[in-house]
């Protein structure tokens, strides 16, 4: 659905240039959910409008349903639905009104038009708010109406440039459930986030993006297993002795000491959290709490650049 060999963008600013897609390559697959994560800056929204037709490549080619961004961008436009970070609706015009209009720019005819309104405001749970204009509606309401207008032509793939950023938790939860309905019936959905909790729960793939090139793409478990690994800490009477022992666990790294605690990763805690008890045991090490914490995918960004997504998105 989207396949892009070193899509690359660069601006220039003041007689510099700014890198800020620099040899992109990415195959997404037809019904695959993919989240595309990356600090500030990372290169997110340029990747997206190039692929999008609304910003040319400086090189480097990107497909999209099998039509090139420059070559056949109308035919990409056809396919694809695209929500960006701004409302589309106009504050003054009525929700229904907003969608018709849409399908007739789509070139529905009028009867064509309304019915599928009707379909998406019923799909979108917006039947209630049909009649009202479209700036009385709540954050939440709107970004649906938003998703909504995005849909009108039913595109097979759908662009949604942080969709759930400025929302509440309970918005946020309900925005979901539609992406995850479009996805099962069958919409590719690619997104940007910078909740990484959604992305690590909602998406079946995650790729992270730093300073214009993918640095990860996988799986958001397998990230977190094979890059960051489970924190296994312990704390005990005698941590120097623990920190030794726990040295000697296979493929443990980052052993780290601080006061009675003894903290460090492992692939797999769970499994290795017994074993480790049974040596500290088997040395009379007298030990006090343990605990495995699963990682985050913001591990998995600080162990691939040694920053925390966090601290470079805030
Ligand atoms: N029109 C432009 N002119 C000059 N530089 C630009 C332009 N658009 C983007 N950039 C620069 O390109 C880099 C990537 O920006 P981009 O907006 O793609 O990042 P992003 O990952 O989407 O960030 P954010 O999460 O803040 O939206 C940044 O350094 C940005 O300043």
């Amino acid at each position: 659905m989207i396949s892009t060999r070193g899509l690359t963008r660069h601006f220039k600013v003041k007689r510099r240039i700014v890198e800020a897609v620099r040899g992109l390559d990415l195959e997404v697959a037809e019904g695959e959910l993919v989240a595309f994560l990356g600090p500030n800056g990372a290169g997110k929204s340029t990747s997206l409008r190039m692929l999008t037709t609304l910003l040319a490549p400086t090189s480097g080619e990107a497909r999209i349903a099998g039509h090139d961004v420059r070559a056949d961008p109308a035919a990409v436009r056809r396919r694809i639905g695209y929500v960006g970070q701004g409302n589309g609706a106009g504050p003054y015009f009525r929700v229904r009104d907003e969608l018709v209009t849409q399908g007739r720019c789509y070139g529905f005819d009028a009867a064509e038009s309304r019915r599928r309104a009707d379909e998406l405001l019923d799909t979108m749970e917006l039947a209630d708010l049909a009649d009202r204009p479209a700036g009385t509606l709540s954050g939440g309401q709107r970004r649906r109406l938003d998703i909504a207008l995005g849909m009108v032509h039913r595109p097979e793939l759908l662009f949604l440039d942080e969709p759930s950023s400025g929302l509440d938790p309970q918005n946020r939860a309900n925005l979901w459930e539609h992406i995850l309905r479009l996805r099962a019936s069958g919409t590719t959905v690619f997104l940007t986030t910078h909740y990484l909790e959604e992305a690590d729960a909602r998406a079946e793939r995650v790729v992270v993006i730093d300073h214009g090139r993918i640095i990860a793409d996988d799986t958001a478990r397998r990230l977190k297993a094979d890059l960051a690994g489970d924190h296994l800490t312990v704390t005990t009477d005698d941590p120097v002795r623990t920190a030794r022992i726990a040295d000697r666990v296979p493929l443990a790294r980052e052993v780290v000491v601080d006061g009675n605690e003894v903290r460090l990763r492992v692939p797999d805690g769970s499994a290795v959290l017994p074993v480790l008890l049974r040596a500290l045991d088997a040395a009379t090490v007298d030990v006090w709490t343990a605990e495995v914490r699963r990682p985050t995918l913001d591990d998995v960004f600080l162990a691939l650049t040694g920053r925390s997504l966090r601290e470079v998105a805030a």
